[in-house]
């Protein structure tokens, strides 16, 4: 009964978060970004044309003696963000943290888009939602979770994020020492492919003082959402009228088309949101929402911030990204179809 942990590196303002992942014979090490929010395997590969690399360490395909060509499937994606990636399908080995899948579907990039090109640091990405929504043809292929499942010794995987440190993801085994109270179960809809959930609404607590967030002083806002657990995302991407009743609250925020979204002045502490998901409270401190400078490339200088928390624009649902997995540990249950959630 399997298991395994790797780290999870943040790059520069926690704008992703990349793991190791061995792939091939003898293993070639690629970090690539984990994302709950989609269900392919791709890598820069040496199928991939040179203008469109930009240092990327890539899969050398034709150095892996267990590589086998997928004949005939292809694959093509286009993320929540606009981004885009399209090429051929192996399969091989795969590794995270000591788990192993023989067979996995290794989809090799002939094209990528301009902010994977720029993306120096992610090889690609591990796609850790449901088989449903993978994108090779004309044969859909598994996850690599999907194809470990029954060897890990739990059928689950857990992430633990972190502000501008690394974290890590766990395979097979909840690591209790990673979180602080119970875990907090709700099921999840699997529909769209998605680790998709109801969230009803949101209150607002002053930093530091979760307790007054259980209180009736913290005014509950009951704005329903649907939302999706998505690591491939950065933010925190919420309906606009919860988002706008957030920032009221929150003295000199509004929005700026030139920086497109919510920008608040850095010297202003935001509150911390409470986000209610069946009976918990998740609590998003507002050290959190204070995201990233604008003005300046530090936070030391800068006296525009911009927010954590924006607008889920044009999505069928919000997006709770990387800013929701740095405030809570999170259980993804593969075969209970249901989300677990605790503070840390
Ligand atoms: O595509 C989404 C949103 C799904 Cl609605 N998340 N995953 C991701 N990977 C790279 C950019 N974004």
């Amino acid at each position: 009964d399997d298991q395994g942990e790797v780290s999870a590196v943040p790059q520069l303002f926690d704008v992703e978060y990349l793991a190791p992942v061995e792939i091939g014979t003898p293993p070639q090490t690629l970090n690539l970004n984990f994302d709950t929010g989609s269900s392919d395997l791709w890598v820069f590969s040496s199928e991939t044309p040179e203008r469109q690399q930009g240092g990327q360490k890539l899969f050398r395909i034709e150095d892996s003696t267990t590589a086998r060509r997928l004949d005939n499937h292809t694959w093509t994606i286009t993320y929540g963000d606009g981004s885009r990636s399209a090429g051929n399908v192996y399969t091989d080995t795969v590794s995270v943290g000591g788990v192993t899948v023989f067979g996995q579907a290794v989809e090799s990039a002939t094209s990528v888009s301009a902010s994977f090109t720029h993306d120096a640091a992610s090889s690609g990405l591990l796609g850790l939602a449901f088989d449903s929504i993978n994108q090779v043809r004309p044969n859909k292929q598994k996850t690599f979770i999907s194809n470990a499942l029954d060897s890990l010794e739990y059928p689950v995987f857990t992430a633990n994020l972190k502000k501008a440190e690394p974290g890590n993801y766990n395979f097979g085994f909840i690591d209790p020492t990673e979180f602080t109270g119970p875990l907090s179960f709700i099921p999840i809809n699997a529909t769209s492919g998605f680790w998709q959930f109801p969230a009803s609404g949101f209150s607002i607590s002053q930093p530091g003082n979760a307790s007054f967030a259980n209180s009736t002083a913290g005014m509950f806002v009951p704005i329903a959402h649907t939302a999706i657990a998505d690591t491939g995302t950065t933010l925190l991407l919420l309906p606009a009228a919860l988002v706008q009743a957030y920032y009221a609250q929150l003295p000199g925020a509004k929005t700026s088309a030139s920086e497109g979204g919510w920008v608040f002045p850095c010297k202003a502490t935001p509150p911390d949101l409470v986000l209610h998901i069946g009976t918990y409270r998740a609590v998003i401190p507002g050290e959190l929402v204070r995201f990233a400078p604008v003005d300046t490339d530090d936070f030391e200088t800068a006296t525009v911030c911009y927010g954590g928390v924006q607008t889920a624009n044009g999505l069928p649902f919000a997006i709770y990204g990387d800013v929701f997995f740095k405030a809570q540990f999170t259980v993804f249950d593969v075969e209970g179809e249901r989300l677990g959630f605790a503070p840390k």
